[in-house]
């Protein structure tokens, strides 16, 4: 991964002068001249871990796992969220972690972990460094320095048990090597957020992820069966069975936890067969509306394909969807619904059928296999051309929410009331659009894109943007994330997300496995 940007060097790419046009004719954007700059140019604030402490900690995990290198730091002092990209940017001194260590074991990081507590360390768990929220910031908070623990290590393919489809795989294992690894037993997890190619095991449980197939094979909280957690006051291993009445389920703790109360080292995962057929299919509707309650619809009637997504009118014209085709072959007019129905060919077909009933029912007309194939080429590319816009001068981020389907318009409109008012305010109108992406029995996530023309201080731009969007997202019913997470960039909402007794509750447990509050202070927990 980059340390200033997404991805691989390799598949940077740039923006066409029509497009730079379009975006300045249409937002105002002016291409700035942000020169490249190297990584060693960065100036970081020195590590604050002494002699001592660095010998320490590599006697734990031997001297080539534990570094306070410049490269090493930087790379590990944030995620990949917009504002993230922006401070990279920076030619002031940059906060990152004081030391990068990489454990092996569960032995090691429970002496890291009793190290760090006795001597006044925080620390960051750091997998795939995909956080969109923040949730890899070094914070300090009261403790002396910030140490990186990279999970890189615990990379293998465990335990797979066919009979029951349960995989064990280690937290650090990156998405493309987890279908690799299972691939080669005819097994797929079926997981493919947009951070695919970088995101990990430990990660995904970490946050509560959710892919792009989730209609088909759930969020990723669906998928755990069980895992283990190495915390400052032991291990816990969750899930010892398939279903259980004994008592609250407390992996479902741990899932969602962002490092705040432990080191995730393995997930169990349910798994199945590599789909024996794939069938993708575009959809024209007239609007929003007719699309969303046909999406509705096919979640009540049973014929729920394995992607299911939606573009509003906005996004379907600049043909993000399909954004390797931005401004070209875009849909003309109305919404553009992708399906994929993934299975054996029996059943595929029989859901397809199915489904085509229900969306030609309400409204949809079809438009063959070409944009569904579209999309699946370029899904995993649309951070990439986020890099493109940020350097063209344009500011792009993404923000997401979830509520019911009786609530799903009335909250669509208030976020977008919300980023439009507060962007114009600052003197730069927004592109705000919108797709759904995530859809269940009984609502719907919403996914927004925003871009506008980057303010001299454009940390600052975003962050009132994002404040308004909060608040209107909460006032309007909305959860604030439906899957990037709270990290510190939702943290001052989730008070209003689960309440008093709720930040009580979650304080208690965290007290219990974490009493010296080392785990990624300043996340998650007010
Ligand atoms: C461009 C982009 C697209 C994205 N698309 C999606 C998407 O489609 N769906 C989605 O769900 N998310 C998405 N995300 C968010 C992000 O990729 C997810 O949150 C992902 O699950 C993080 O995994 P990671 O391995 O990169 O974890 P990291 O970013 O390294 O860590 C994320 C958080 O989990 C904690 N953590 C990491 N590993 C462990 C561990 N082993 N034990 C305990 N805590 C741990 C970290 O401390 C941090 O708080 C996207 C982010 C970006 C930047």
């Amino acid at each position: 991964m980059k340390w200033d940007a997404w991805g691989l060097a390799e598949k940077s790419t740039t923006l066409s002068d029509g497009i730079k046009g379009l975006l300045q004719q249409a937002l105002g954007v002016t291409t700035r001249q942000t020169p490249e700059r190297a990584a060693e140019d960065v100036v970081l604030a020195a590590s604050a871990v002494s002699e001592d402490q660095l010998a320490a900690l590599a006697a734990i995990v031997g001297e080539r796992f534990c570094s306070t290198a410049h490269y090493d730091r930087l790379l590990r002092s944030g995620g990949k969220s917009t504002i993230d990209l922006l401070r990279r940017r920076s030619t002031e001194q940059q906060n990152a972690p004081d030391v990068v260590v990489i454990p092996g074991t569960e032995a090691e990081i429970a002496e890291i972990l009793d190290y760090c507590a006795d001597n006044s360390i925080a620390v960051v768990p750091f997998s795939g460094g995909s956080s969109a929220v923040g949730g890899l910031d070094p914070v300090r908070d009261r403790f002396d320095a910030v140490l990186s623990l990279d999970m890189r290590r615990f990379d293998s393919l465990i335990d797979l048990d066919t009979d029951s489809g349960i995989a064990t795989l280690g937290a650090g294992l990156p998405g493309p090597r987890v279908e690799e690894r299972l691939g080669a037993h005819g097994f797929s997890l079926g997981h493919f957020p947009q951070s695919f190619m970088f995101s990990t095991i430990g990660g995904f449980a970490a946050t509560r992820s959710s892919g792009q197939s989730s209609a088909g094979y759930g969020r990723f909280e669906d998928m755990v069966q069980g895992l283990r957690v190495v915390t400052p006051a032991g291990i816990l291993d969750t899930g010892r069975a398939p279903a259980s009445a004994a008592g609250p389920d407390l992996g479902e703790l741990f899932v969602g936890s962002e490092g705040t109360l432990g080191v995730i080292t393995q997930v169990r995962v349910r798994v199945h067969p590599v789909p024996e057929s794939v069938v993708r299919e575009g959809w024209r509707f007239p609007d929003f509306e007719t699309g969303t309650a046909a999406l509705r619809a096919l979640r009540h009637e049973g014929a729920v394909p394995t992607v299911l997504r939606l573009s509003d009118e906005a996004e379907t014209g600049v043909n993000l969807a399909t954004h390797d085709k931005i401004g070209k072959e875009a849909v003309t007019g109305g919404c553009l619904a992708i399906t994929t129905f993934e299975g054996t060919t029996d059943h595929t077909a029989q859901r397809v059928a199915q489904a085509r009933a229900v969306l030609q029912s309400h409204g949809a007309t079809s438009l063959g296999e070409g944009p569904g194939n579209n999309w699946e080429r370029g899904r995993f590319d649309a951070p990439y051309l986020r890099d493109a816009l940020l350097d063209a001068g344009a500011l792009v981020e993404t923000l997401e929410t979830a509520t019911t389907w009786s609530n799903l318009a009335t909250l669509r409109a208030a976020v977008t009331k919300a980023l439009t008012e507060s962007l114009s305010g600052q003197g730069t109108p927004p592109l705000v659009l919108c797709h759904i992406s995530h859809t269940y029995a009984t609502g719907a996530s919403l996914y927004f894109t925003i871009v506008c023309a980057q303010k001299e201080d454009p940390i600052d731009q975003w962050s009132k943007a994002k404040t308004a969007a909060g608040d209107a997202i909460i006032a309007a019913g909305g959860t604030i994330t439906h899957h990037h997470a709270v990290g510190v960039d939702h943290r001052p909402w989730m008070r209003d997300e689960i309440g008093d007794l709720g930040v009580t509750v979650l304080r208690a447990v965290k007290n219990a496995v974490d009493p010296a509050g080392i785990l990624n202070p300043g996340k998650l927990i007010p």
